[in-house]
């Protein structure tokens, strides 16, 4: 009889299909909203990876404040030695805007077919999803699921009552195959935003456990979000 190694990764021959999370954002910084919800996630539905994404140009909001390079570096900072969360810096590739039907595509491009993959989205953001480039196609490619935010009030529109009611399952364990269904996933609520704390770095606050040690100590060395910037 062999040990089992229980460190080794999943390789794909095994007879459990990999789990694939995916959340991504603006991240202008990355916070512990952010941290917290992709590490329970991870946690709760046994993810192999949970990538984190950095867009490069937000669809549906203005410029972000500071450069996709300083961005991406707290998202690298945030999550460094921390597996299964991890960078994907592939939006910052692409000269258009981050549409998340690219990303999904490409990603798919690159994962055996039956690769479960997970989108995180927070209520506001899944509350906008019919807005969003070529949306109907998103379920195609992945699950999504969605994590509460303490602080949003929306009320999701009426197209999105209609693919609630026809693809949500109560309970995100029970999603089953590579994709097509809606999940809501319970988290710790943490009412923190990356506005809130552009707010207070702009007005000389600290920003002390709403971010990682090493993204406060990346935004002090860069200067970032500062009032003279
Ligand atoms: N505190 C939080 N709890 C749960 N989800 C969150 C939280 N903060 C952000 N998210 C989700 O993470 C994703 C990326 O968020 P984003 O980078 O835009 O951060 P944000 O805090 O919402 O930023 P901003 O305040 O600049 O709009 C979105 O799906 C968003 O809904
Ligand atoms: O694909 C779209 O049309 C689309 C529209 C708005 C937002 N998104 C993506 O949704 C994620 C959260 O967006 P944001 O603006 O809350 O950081 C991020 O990965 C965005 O690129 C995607």
């Amino acid at each position: 009889m062999t040990d089992l190694d229980l460190t080794a990764p999943h390789t794909g021959s095994e007879s459990r299909p990999q789990r694939i999370g995916v959340l991504g954002g603006t991240f202008d910084p990355v916070h512990i909203g952010h941290l917290r919800g992709a590490l329970e996630v991870v946690e709760a539905l046994a993810l192999d990876e949970l990538r984190l994404m950095p867009n490069a140009r937000p669809p549906h909001r203005g410029t972000p404040q500071v450069s996709a390079q300083d961005r991406l570096a707290m998202v690298e900072c945030a999550v460094a030695g921390l597996p299964p969360l991890v960078v994907d810096a592939r939006e910052l590739q692409r000269d258009k805007p981050s549409w998340t039907i690219d990303t999904l595509e490409s990603l798919r491009a690159e994962m055996p077919a039956e690769t479960q993959v997970f989108l995180l989205l927070g209520w506001d953001a899944f509350c906008g999803l019919p807005t969003w480039h070529r949306w109907e196609e998103l379920l195609q490619h992945c699950h999504i699921l969605v994590l509460q935010r303490p602080d949003a009030d929306s009320e999701p529109p009426d197209a999105l009552r209609n693919l609630l009611a026809a693809r949500s399952v109560s309970d995100p364990l029970a999603l089953k195959g590579p994709s097509g269904q809606i999940a809501f996933v319970w988290q710790t609520p943490l009412a923190v935003s990356a506005t809130q704390i552009r707010q207070l770095l702009a007005s000389g606050k600290s920003v002390r456990f709403l971010v990682p040690d090493a993204v406060l100590a990346y935004i002090d060395a860069h200067g970032l979000y500062r009032a003279s910037n």
